[in-house]
């Protein structure tokens, strides 16, 4: 049902931690968010996760027409349509007018001019029966932009009468962040980038030294200590003096700073990956300096990550505060970028992704 133009949109995002399907339901007309839905996330099990893993390994040798690959995006597909029947089961009287379909990333190369996202679009709009908006990097990479990070219109969006200039961090696999500027007659200026490392590094360490897919809690690195010439190596690599927009891939710095960490104990290993999530989101070159910082994403329910970022930034706060869910924030901006799709409104701007002009992001499926 549509009211002031405002219908439900359902977001999909399954981002590059891996650990499974967001999805979330958003009332909205594509600028302004008037309700929030039901959220979940539907974990991957091992068995996928061990697939999607070592498809992302080898991504950049896989051919489109390869069949494990293929099988993957299938049974990848079927767990995004398992998300949206548990989420409708949880809100039977929501009807979505739209699906808005991140998929997976495998490889993120803006360099030359790829973002590759597995899913079968078509595939869920059949068993949903639901319109299906996906693959949303691929015009602004044909623009010039990066293809990423996306999610600052939403930050604009749920922001737009708040007056003060901030920032919007995610803590991700990837950790990036959203910088707006003051508002001045109902528009500001807003600045994006990816900053670095969120918890993509730490995690493959705990994995290996914990066998748990995280260090939970902090728990590892809050038992070490963080080693300043390993951190300074690693805040020397060249991504971190470069102007934004700027974007990553999840394994961007995983060679060197894995051989860097290697001869640490898994104490010292895990603080000073830790340590270097937080340097990297401090030393971002900054187009203003911002005064609040709200945090989104995994990264924020680590102590160690939160406590760092506090000593280094001063007032960091948990988007909870705001009112939002920080966990489902990324899968709500899915859901407002199909609904931007079909009001043909744009989605990244020169500022937040390098692209030429304002661009609109997201295919439909036909
Ligand atoms: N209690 C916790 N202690 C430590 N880390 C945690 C905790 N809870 C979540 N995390 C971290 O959060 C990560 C998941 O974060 P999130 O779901 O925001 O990532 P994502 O959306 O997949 O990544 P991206 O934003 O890069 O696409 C986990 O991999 C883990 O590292
Ligand atoms: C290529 C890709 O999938 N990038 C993700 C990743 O995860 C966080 C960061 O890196 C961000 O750039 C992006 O996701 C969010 C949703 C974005 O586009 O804003």
């Amino acid at each position: 049902m549509t009211v002031n133009g405002l219908r439900w949109a359902l977001g999909l995002m399954s981002g590059t931690s891996l650990d499974g399907v967001d999805a979330a339901l958003i009332e909205t007309d594509g600028e302004q968010i008037s309700r929030f839905g039901p959220s979940l996330t539907l974990p991957y099990d091992d068995a996928l996760r061990v697939r999607i893993r070592s498809l992302l390994d080898r991504a950049e040798g896989v051919a489109e027409d390869e069949p494990e690959l293929l099988a993957i995006e299938r049974d990848l597909t079927f767990r995004h349509c398992e998300a949206v029947a548990e989420l409708r089961l949880r809100a039977p009287d929501i009807v979505p007018a739209v699906i808005g379909f991140h998929g997976q990333t495998i490889l993120h190369q803006p360099e030359n001019g790829r973002s590759w996202q597995i899913g079968d679009g078509a595939l869920l709009q059949d068993r949903c029966g639901v319109p299906v908006i996906c693959d949303f990097r691929a015009r602004d990479l044909e623009q010039g932009g990066e293809g990423a990070p996306l999610v600052p219109v939403m930050h604009a969006a749920l922001l737009r009468h708040h007056p003060e200039a901030c920032a919007v961090l995610n803590i991700g696999g990837v950790a990036n962040v959203t910088l707006l500027g003051p508002l001045a007659e109902g528009t500001r200026e807003i600045w994006a980038c990816d900053t670095g490392p969120g918890n993509a590094l730490l995690d493959d360490w705990a994995l290996r030294y914990t066998g748990i897919a995280c260090d939970f809690d902090g728990a590892l690195a809050q038992k070490g200590c963080v080693d300043g010439h390993v951190l300074a190596a690693l805040l020397s690599l060249p991504y971190f003096t470069r102007p934004m927009p700027k974007s990553l891939d999840r394994l961007s710095f995983h060679p060197q700073a894995m051989a860097l960490v290697e001869s640490l104990s898994a104490e010292d290993g895990a603080a000073t990956l830790a340590a270097f999530t937080v340097e990297t989101i401090a030393r971002t070159p900054m187009a203003l300096t911002p005064e609040r910082w709200f945090v989104a994403g995994g990264g924020r329910h680590n102590p160690v990550l939160m406590g760092g970022l506090r000593k280094r930034l001063g007032s960091v706060e948990d988007v909870d505060v705001l009112g939002w869910d920080g966990d489902a924030l990324e899968a709500q901006c899915f859901g407002l970028l199909a609904a931007r799709f079909q009001r043909n409104l744009p989605s990244s701007w020169p500022q937040t992704t390098g692209v030429k002009n304002p661009c609109v992001a997201g295919k439909a499926v036909i």
